[in-house]
C-alpha cells in the first residue's frame, strides 16, 4: 500500500470534497437532533484551528468522499447586551465563512419572529442558502408547502428540504446534497481525529470557550487551557483539574475577577456543560498560572493543534 503524499495523515485528494456547513435556526428548531442524525456517534474534533468565538465546531460527517464540517453560529438572535450584539456579528461572520448555510425551521411553529429575524440577516449572507423545514411529522403536507413558499418568497433558497430530524425522514437527502455541494478538495480534518477526540482536550476546549464568551475582548488571545488531571471517582463522578495559562500577571487578575467572581462563574458554566456532555457529575478545579512567553513557543501551538502565527 502506498502512502498518501501528505504523510498518511490526510487521504489522497482524489475525488474528495470538504467544506464548512453552518447550521442555523431558532432555539428548539432541532439543530442538535439533526446533527446527531448527520454525524452519528462521531464526536467532533476539538482542536480549533482558529481561536475565536465565531463558530464552534459541532460535528463532522463523512458521506462517501465528502467531509462535512458542521459549525454552530451561536447567539444569532436576541442581541440584548453589548456582548450579545458582538456575538451576533460574529455569528453572521460564521455564516459568511461557511461554504453552505442551512437554515433549520421548526415547521410546526412556522414563520415566527425569530425566523423572520434570521431571514433578514440571511439576506446579506453571500453563501448558498438551503432551507430545511423540520418536524414534518407534526404538520400536514399542505401547510408545509405553504410555509415553504412563504419563506422562499422572503429569501430565495437554493433548495428546500422537508425533514424530520427525529424520525430521520429526508435527512439522507439533505446530507447527500451537502456532500455533493461542498467544494472539491482534500479533507479538512484527518479521519483519526474525528473518531476519538481526546476527552482532556475536549474538556479544555469547553473551559476555553466559556472564557472567551465571558471575557471576549478583554483578554488577549494568548491564553491556553490545559487539562492536567482527570480522575474517575468511585461514585461515578469525574474530578478534573485544569490550568489556564496566561502571559501576564495583569491578565491573571482580569481572569480571576473581584474576589474570584469571574473565574468562579466561568468554572460553573464549564462544569455544567461538562456534566451534560459526560452525563455525570463533575468536580472541576481551575487554576490560573502565569507562563511568560509561551506565546512565542511554536511547540505549544502544535500541541494545541494550532498553526504558529508568523508575526
Ligand atoms: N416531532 C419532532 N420533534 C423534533 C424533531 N426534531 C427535533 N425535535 C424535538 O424538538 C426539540 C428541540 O430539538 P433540539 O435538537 O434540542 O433543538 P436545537 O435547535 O438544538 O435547540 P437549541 O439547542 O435550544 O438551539 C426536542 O425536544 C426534539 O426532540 C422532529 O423532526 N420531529
Amino acid at each position: 500500500m502506498s502512502e498518501a503524499p501528505t504523510g498518511g495523515i490526510l487521504k489522497s485528494a482524489d475525488g474528495q470534497r470538504a467544506g464548512f456547513v453552518a447550521l442555523i435556526g431558532a432555539p428548539n428548531a432541532g439543530k442538535s437532533t439533526l446533527l446527531n442524525q448527520m454525524v452519528g456517534s462521531k464526536v467532533a474534533i476539538v482542536t480549533h484551528k482558529v481561536q475565536t468565538t465565531r463558530s464552534r465546531l459541532r460535528g463532522i460527517a463523512i458521506e462517501g468522499q465528502s467531509q462535512l464540517v458542521f459549525v454552530d453560529t451561536p447567539g444569532i438572535f436576541r442581541p440584548r447586551r453589548r456582548l450579545d450584539r458582538a456575538m451576533v456579528q460574529a455569528a453572521w461572520g460564521g455564516a459568511e465563512d461557511a461554504d453552505l448555510v442551512v437554515l433549520l425551521v421548526d415547521a410546526q411553529r412556522g414563520l415566527t419572529e425569530e425566523v423572520e429575524a434570521i431571514l433578514k440577516g440571511l439576506q446579506d449572507v453571500r453563501r448558498p442558502l438551503l432551507l430545511a423545514l423540520n418536524k414534518i411529522d407534526l404538520i400536514r403536507r399542505e401547510e408545509l408547502l405553504v410555509l415553504a413558499a412563504d419563506i422562499n418568497a422572503k429569501v430565495p433558497f437554493a433548495e428546500t428540504f422537508m425533514i424530520s430530524a427525529e424520525k430521520g425522514d429526508g435527512v439522507a437527502d439533505l446530507r447527500a446534497y451537502l456532500a455533493a455541494h461542498v467544494p472539491p478538495g482534500p479533507w479538512l480534518y484527518p479521519e483519526d481525529q474525528i473518531a476519538d477526540a481526546p476527552m482532556r482536550n475536549l474538556a479544555a476546549e469547553v473551559t476555553r470557550e466559556k472564557l472567551f464568551l465571558r471575557l471576549h475582548q478583554e483578554l488577549p488571545y494568548q491564553l491556553t487551557v490545559e487539562t492536567e488531571s482527570w480522575k474517575e471517582l468511585k461514585d461515578g463522578s469525574a474530578r478534573i483539574e485544569q490550568v489556564i495559562y496566561v502571559q501576564r500577571e495583569a491578565h491573571k487578575k482580569i481572569l480571576i475577577g473581584k474576589q474570584g467572581a469571574t473565574l468562579k462563574s466561568i468554572g460553573a458554566q464549564a462544569r455544567k456543560e461538562l456534566e451534560e456532555m459526560l452525563e455525570r457529575r463533575v468536580h472541576l478545579f481551575i487554576f490560573v498560572k502565569v507562563r511568560e512567553k509561551w506565546g512565542d513557543d511554536p511547540e505549544r501551538y502544535s500541541q494545541m493543534g494550532l498553526d504558529f502565527p508568523k508575526e
